[in-house]
C-alpha cells in the first residue's frame, strides 16, 4: 500500500481540507506535560475545537476498524502509528466539525507526520504550543492520572519519553527554526500554566475572553 505522501505526490491532490482553510494550532509536549488539560481550557476560553490525535486513535480501536489491532499494539508500545492512518482521522474530524479553528493535540509526533500532513492537507499551523516539562514531573502526573490507559505504566511511559526525545523534539525544532514555537513552562500548577497560555492566545484570537 503506497504511503499517504506517495498518493499526494502522485495525484498532486490537496484534500478538501485546503478548501476549508481552517486555522490550526499544533499542541505538542511530552506524555503527561498537560496538553489535554490545557486544550480543555483553551476550548472554553477561546472557542477552538480540541482534536487529540491519541483520542482519535483510541476511538478507532473501539470502533473495531481493520487498523484497530495495529493501533492498539503501537499505543501499548508507545510507538507512532503510520501517518496515513492518523491524518485520515484528523481530516475526517476537521471536515465534519462546524468550526474553523482547531487545536491538534499530540500531532505531529515525528517528521513523517509533519511533512505528510502539510503535503496532504496543504495546511500550515498558525503556531505550535509547546508544553515543556521534566520527565520526573510528567511521569508523576501520568502515574496519578487513573484513566485506565493501556500506556500509563512505567515501562511504556519510559518508551514514550524516548520516542518524544528521538522523534517529536525534531518537529518542535523544525517549527522553532520557522519562529513558530510558543514555549510554555508546563511544570507549574495548572492555573499558572493557563495564565501563560492565555497570553499566547489573547493577542492573536478575536474571541479572547474578557
Ligand atoms: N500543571 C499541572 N500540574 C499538575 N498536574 C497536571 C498539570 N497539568 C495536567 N496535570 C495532570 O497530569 C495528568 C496528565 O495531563 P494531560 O492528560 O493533560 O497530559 P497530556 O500531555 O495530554 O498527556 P498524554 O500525552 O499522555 O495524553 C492528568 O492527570 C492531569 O490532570
Ligand atoms: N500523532 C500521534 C499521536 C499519538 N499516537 C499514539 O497514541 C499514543 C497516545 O497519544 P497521546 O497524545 O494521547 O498521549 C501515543 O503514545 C502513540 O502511540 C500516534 O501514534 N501518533
Ligand atoms: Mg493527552
Amino acid at each position: 500500500m503506497g504511503t499517504v505522501v506517495d498518493a499526494a505526490n502522485k495525484e498532486g491532490a490537496k484534500s478538501a481540507l485546503s478548501e476549508k482553510k481552517p486555522k490550526v494550532v499544533f499542541v505538542l509536549g511530552g506524555p503527561g506535560s498537560g496538553k489535554g488539560t490545557q486544550c480543555a481550557n483553551i476550548v472554553e476560553h477561546f472557542g477552538y475545537t480540541h482534536l487529540s490525535a491519541g483520542d482519535l486513535l483510541r476511538a478507532e480501536i473501539k470502533s473495531g476498524s481493520e487498523n484497530g489491532t495495529m493501533i492498539q499494539n503501537m499505543i501499548s508500545e508507545g510507538t507512532i502509528v503510520p501517518s496515513e492512518v492518523t491524518i485520515k482521522l484528523l481530516e475526517k474530524a476537521i471536515m465534519e466539525i462546524e468550526n474553523d479553528k482547531f487545536l491538534i493535540d499530540g500531532f505531529p509526533r515525528n517528521e513523517e507526520n509533519r511533512a505528510a500532513f502539510e503535503l496532504v492537507t496543504g495546511i500550515v499551523p498558525e503556531f505550535v504550543l509547546f508544553f515543556d516539562c521534566s520527565e520526573e514531573e510528567m511521569e508523576r502526573r501520568i502515574l496519578g492520572r487513573n484513566q485506565g490507559r493501556v500506556d500509563d505504566n512505567v515501562e511504556t511511559i519510559r518508551k514514550r519519553f524516548r520516542v518524544f526525545v528521538e522523534s517529536s523534539l525534531a518537529v518542535i525544532n523544525y517549527y522553532s527554526s520557522k519562529g513558530k514555537v510558543k514555549k510554555i513552562d508546563a511544570g507549574k500548577p495548572v492555573e499558572e500554566v493557563f495564565e501563560a497560555v492565555k497570553a499566547v492566545f489573547a493577542p492573536v484570537d478575536d474571541k479572547a475572553a474578557a
